[in-house]
């Protein structure tokens, strides 16, 4: 982890303490929406670390895989293992998994989960891959105009692209945060989003569909 990458993720850790914590000072329970992949993994371990009352906080995903959570593709595996810690496993995770077979046979049922959730969420986290994805709004997902358009909060997305099917929170529910946070690194990820700043289709490059939701972009080498 260069020193550049570890001192983004503290003062992103830090912006979304202060996000949360602001946000229970006017109500009992905040919620935050985090992103699973690599680039998290360093700011899961600096929020987990701050002084917040974590019983009073709601986390949930803004995607998974469908694979069991021991799985090391699992989203949720991840967030247990960096971000619930110490103090933080006192925090209210809901995964976005079910025992269903399948995304589409599970979804209603994670929906019904999820409702209980503090909405609208203080915070969305959002990662985004090389293709210009973001939560799992795909390019080649079957269900991206779908997940573009629907009033459902979950949408099960089959993905030409990826080895499993997938759960994703529709961009209508995520665009109803009170803040969004785009964090990414690299200088292929910088391209990438240079292209989506200067216009290209949202269905070629679905993170279009938050820049201007406001988007905080915190980005590192
Ligand atoms: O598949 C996913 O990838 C993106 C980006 O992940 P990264 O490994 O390039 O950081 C992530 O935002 C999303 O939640 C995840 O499911």
């Amino acid at each position: 982890m260069s020193n550049v990458r570890q001192a983004l993720a503290e003062q992103l850790a830090e912006a979304v303490f202060q996000a949360l914590a602001e946000d229970l000072t006017r109500q009992e329970r905040a919620l935050l929406i985090v992103s699973g992949g690599s680039t998290p993994v360093p700011f899961f371990k600096a929020l987990a670390a701050k002084p917040l009352p974590w019983s009073r906080i709601d986390i949930t995903l803004a995607d998974e895989r469908w694979v069991d959570e021991q799985s090391s593709d699992s989203n949720a595996k991840l967030v247990r293992e960096n971000l619930l810690q110490g103090a933080a496993a006192n925090a209210n995770f809901v995964p976005l998994t079910s025992d269903a077979s399948t995304p589409e046979e599970g979804v209603e049922e994670v929906a019904k989960r999820t409702a209980s959730l503090s909405w609208p969420a203080s915070v969305v986290i959002l990662g985004m891959g090389g293709d210009g994805h973001t939560a799992s709004l795909f390019p080649d997902s079957l269900e991206l105009g779908l997940a573009l358009s629907t009033d459902e909060p979950l949408v099960a997305v089959r993905t030409p692209s990826q080895p499993q099917p997938r759960i994703t929170f529709s961009a209508g529910r995520l665009h109803q945060a009170h803040r969004h946070i785009l964090h990414i690194t690299g200088d292929d990820k910088r391209s990438v989003l240079a292209n989506a700043m200067n216009g290209d289709d949202v269905r070629k490059l679905p993170i279009r569909a938050f820049l201007s939701c406001p988007l905080a972009i915190y980005w590192a080498p």
